[in-house]
């Protein structure tokens, strides 16, 4: 226990799994944990003097099991193990922490997605706007760095979703504030970030003298942040980790820009909500998790560059006529297995035979690829297949020595395939012919000395002996060592007997530290294999990325976009990718043309019914545009788009409650973004800006926002969907603005959506009809369209100003006849009461009452009429 408590000291906020024997043990707080957590049973134990104190344990080899669970409930846990081997321990087995594991820094197949990076993060204050920003996944090695202000650091953050995020530790109330309390987040001493010290961890973890060679140099906030991720590797036991060879910049002007807000607006990955219809699941057909990782990184970090993009959407289109090739990489690709980070495992000390096996055969599936790829009349398959390097050596030498069929682990042994080592072989013989070993040995010399009652036995004092009995002890040859005489008989060793001996005692457990030896031998080579396999298990996911682009295109009709370098978009036949898939059986998504220009329609403003698709519309521009620029052919009969270097959307209302902030405050924020970040080539798409206040606040900032989008020196493409007719008046007022509604048809009391995009405004909503489809009570809907023919009934003076021409917002006298009518409503005539609601049931009761005439009414004939409309009453 003095032991346990010296060692939890140094780890007080993880939980201690401390090896006894055959068991992983907690004790006190860490074994309630344990039992709440993994629902093992909690015990108590008498430490003599000292107070009971709780305990809880599994068997070792439930690790696996067990680890995962407590890191995924949010705990840190330290394995703590055995240093040295109990038989030859003197006192107390040595023990220390040997590992901490957290869910950044995990590598257990149980705690990590395939299809997913576990990026662990940190983030270097540098001041209150200005910081430096590192990723780093230790499962494939990848790592990343970057510097901005607090914007930036926010859309990485919400690009890479690390599993943990590090930072200086009186950072803590400004991180709350900025970035939100969801994350896993810990923190690091102050002095950690300091340049000098995190400048030498990286140039050790690379073994270079300086960090020109990644180019990287100049980002010392960056460089400070990646240092600190190194540090806390340090600090919870991650010495071995030969596969981080080299780090990356993220460099914002390299790619199209969508804040956090577009991210989540658009609905690209979906996050939390593990149910979400997102673009990630349309397009995601890749094949291997290389792929797959990628897929989402090639999603958040769209190409800019004209020639980059054009060579994907090139290589996607020769694919997609390769009707032979497709598949066969394909399978290829499939069967190559997530090779990236089995080679992640080697020098962590994790992988087994099995896995080192997989690895093998993954590399054997690169090799067909490359043959592929090389055979191909494609210049860009060529230039990847020329990349790949099969490391054909070391997968025949992976293939030879291990078995058909290895085990997961090395404890159990016979693994190594027959003729990898002579010694081996020999020992595997003894082992399992050693008794016929023995017989035959006994037949043998008893035919040559003649002694037939000659018998083999053992015994513990001194090992193998030959028995002879005393009536033919004569015979015994002069070279057997007699070692024992019995009452009737005499013990001899020979030789032969001895080497026999000492190679069949512990036969089983030579054989497996020799497997051991051979193994560890194998992955030593394998070391120096790191950086082909790395670079394969890249061209792997590009592959798989431009081949899962070819198979959508086939599969949901997508064409190939032109990207120009002018200002105009045009769309023709578009589709929302992600709305057309779910949409229910028999129900077909109808397509829309779409053309912005900066000479004359650079911002539409967009109205029409509620439902009438008006998002759908807006989102599925967006979503053109940035599958464009990721490379992948676009749902649409065809698209002609200006390479776009910011996509903005301001889509729907959404909450941060529990961050503190109102939805009003929350549309701002993302508004303000947006206009203080606005570029010549952006792509702006404004939903219901200014739904969140009262109508004319609401009125007032959208009418602004419209006119500072076509004022303003960057005049962005935009979008602008809106249920404020009014603003419908701008496109009279300035020269770019044009009005469009999507169309609907009215049939009797019900609207049909025909969504089709139309020139001109709309003047209804029809909201009232939505509430009516969603179910509202129909005394409620009889009223709102009440109040509604009141509010129409005559037009509201002043709203807005149309000869204004500064700042046309609705007029005082506008807004207070607004108010009267308003008041006007609120009269008790227009009350919604209860009366309003059971108005039916009043109605009658009126009627009857307005029937009598009470001055010929009988008591009787009364109290009648009375029962009767006690009974209206009763039924209503
Ligand atoms: N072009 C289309 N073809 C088929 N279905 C569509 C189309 N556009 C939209 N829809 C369907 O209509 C639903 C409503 O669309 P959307 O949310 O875009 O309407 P809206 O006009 O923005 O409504 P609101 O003003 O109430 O926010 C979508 O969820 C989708 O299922």
């Amino acid at each position: 226990m003095q032991q346990h408590n010296a060692i939890k000291q140094k780890y007080p906020d993880a939980v201690l799994l401390f090896r006894v024997g055959d068991f992983y043990e907690t004790f006190g707080s860490d074994a309630i944990i344990a039992s709440q957590v993994l629902g093992i049973t909690l015990t108590k134990r008498n430490n003599g003097a000292a107070s009971a104190s709780e305990l809880a344990g599994f068997p070792h080899h439930a690790l696996d099991t067990y680890l995962h669970k407590l890191v995924k409930a949010g705990y840190r846990v330290a394995i703590c193990d055995q240093l040295e081997d109990p038989k030859q321990a003197k006192g107390i087995v040595k023990r220390g922490v040997t590992e901490m594991v957290t869910p950044g820094t995990a590598t257990n197949e149980k705690l990590l997605d395939h299809h997913a990076n576990n990026f662990l993060a940190c983030l270097h204050f540098v001041d209150d706007n200005q910081f430096g920003i590192a990723f780093l996944d230790i499962s494939t090695g990848e790592f990343f760095l970057a510097e901005g202000d607090r914007e930036y650091a926010d859309k990485l953050l919400q690009s890479f979703q690390p599993a943990e995020i590090l930072f200086q530790r009186h950072r803590q109330k400004l991180f709350k504030e900025y970035f939100g309390t969801k994350a896993y987040t810990y923190t690091l001493d102050e002095w950690v970030f300091q340049e000098h010290y995190t400048r030498e961890l990286l140039l050790k973890q690379f073994q270079t003298h300086s960090l020109k060679g990644f180019g990287v140099e100049d980002l010392n906030n960056g460089l400070t942040a990646a240092g600190g991720l190194l540090h806390y590797l340090k600090d919870t036991e991650h010495p071995n980790l030969q596969h981080i060879r080299s780090i990356q910049r993220i460099d914002r002007s390299d790619f199209l820009w969508m804040d956090r807000f577009t991210i989540r607006n658009l609905e690209l990955l979906g996050g939390a909500n593990a149910d979400a219809h997102t673009l990630l699941k349309v397009l995601d057909h890749t094949v291997s998790p290389m792929g797959a990782r990628l897929l989402k990184r090639w999603m958040v970090f769209p190409l800019k560059d004209r020639r980059r993009i054009e060579e994907r959407l090139d290589l996607v289109e020769y694919l997609i006529a390769a009707a032979d090739l497709r598949p066969a990489l394909i399978q290829h690709i499939r069967a190559c297995g997530d090779i990236e980070r089995l080679a992640s495992k080697v020098p962590m000390k994790k992988s087994g035979p099995r896995e080192v096996l997989q690895l093998a055969r993954g590399l054997v599936q690169v090799a067909a690829m490359q043959q592929l790829c090389l055979e191909s009349d494609n210049a860009w398959l060529r230039r990847l297949g020329d990349t790949l390097d099969p490391c054909s050596g070391l997968a025949a030498k992976i293939q030879e020595t291990l078995s058909e069929n290895p085990p997961p682990t090395i404890q159990k042994g016979d693994f190594i395939r027959k003729g990898v080592s002579a010694e081996l072989d020999e020992l595997r013989e003894i082992a399992s012919t050693g008794k016929e070993y023995l017989v035959k040995l006994q037949q043998e010399e008893a035919q040559r000395t003649g002694i037939s009652s000659l018998k083999v036995g053992f015994n513990n004092v001194f090992g193998y002996y030959l028995e002879v009995t005393n009536s033919h002890k004569q015979k015994v040859p002069a070279e057997w060592m007699r070692k024992q005489t019995l009452a009737n008989a005499e013990r001899y060793i020979t030789p032969e007997l001895k080497e026999y001996e000492e190679k069949i005692t512990g036969a089983e457990e030579k054989i497996i530290r020799l497997e051991a030896g051979i193994f560890e031998k194998l992955l030593e080579a394998l070391l120096e294999y790191l950086s082909p396999i790395q670079t394969n298990g890249n061209i792997v996911g590009i592959l798989d990325c431009v081949l899962c682009f070819a198979q959508v295109s086939l599969s949901f009709t997508y064409r190939k976009p032109q990207l120009h370098d002018g200002d105009n978009m045009k769309i023709i036949a578009g589709r929302h990718p992600v709305i057309e898939r779910y949409l229910p059986q028999g129900e077909q998504y109808i397509s829309n043309d779409l053309v912005l220009d900066k000479t004359q329609q650079q911002l539409i403003i967009l109205t029409g019914p509620n439902m009438s698709g008006k998002s759908a519309l807006l989102r599925q521009a967006a979503l053109i545009t940035l599958m464009a620029h990721m490379g992948c052919f676009v749902p649409a009969d065809e698209a002609l788009l200006p390479v776009t270097d910011r996509i903005f959307t301001r889509v729907g209302a959404s909450d941060n409650l529990s961050g503190g902030e109102s939805t009003f405050m929350v549309e701002m924020n993302e508004t303000a973004s947006i206009l203080n970040n606005l570029t010549p080539r952006s792509l702006v798409l404004l939903d219901e800006i200014g739904r969140g206040t009262s109508t004319y606040d609401g009125i007032s900032i959208a009418w602004s926002i419209a006119e500072y989008l076509h004022q303003c020196e960057q005049q962005p493409l935009t979008l602008f969907a809106t249920h404020y007719h009014e603003l419908n008046e701008l496109e009279e007022k300035w020269s770019r603005i044009r009005n469009y509604h999507i169309t609907n048809r009215e049939s009797g009391n019900k609207i049909i959506f025909l969504r089709k995009l139309a020139p001109g405004g709309s003047t209804h909503s029809f909201g009232i009809h939505v509430a009516r489809m969603a179910g509202m009570p129909a005394a409620l809907i009889d009223r709102a369209n009440e109040v509604l023919a009141h509010l129409e009934a005559k037009p509201i003076e002043g709203v807005p100003a149309e000869t204004a021409n500064v700042a046309p917002v609705p007029s005082a006298a506008g807004a207070r006849a607004v108010k009267e009518k308003i008041k006007a409503v609120d009269s008790p005539q227009f009350q919604l009461s209860i009366f309003d609601i059971h108005s039916q049931t009043f109605d009658s009761i009126r009627k009857q009452l307005e029937a009598v005439d009470i001055n010929r009414l009988t008591p009787v004939e009364a109290l009648l009429k009375l029962q009767e409309v006690k009974k209206l009453l009763g039924s209503s």
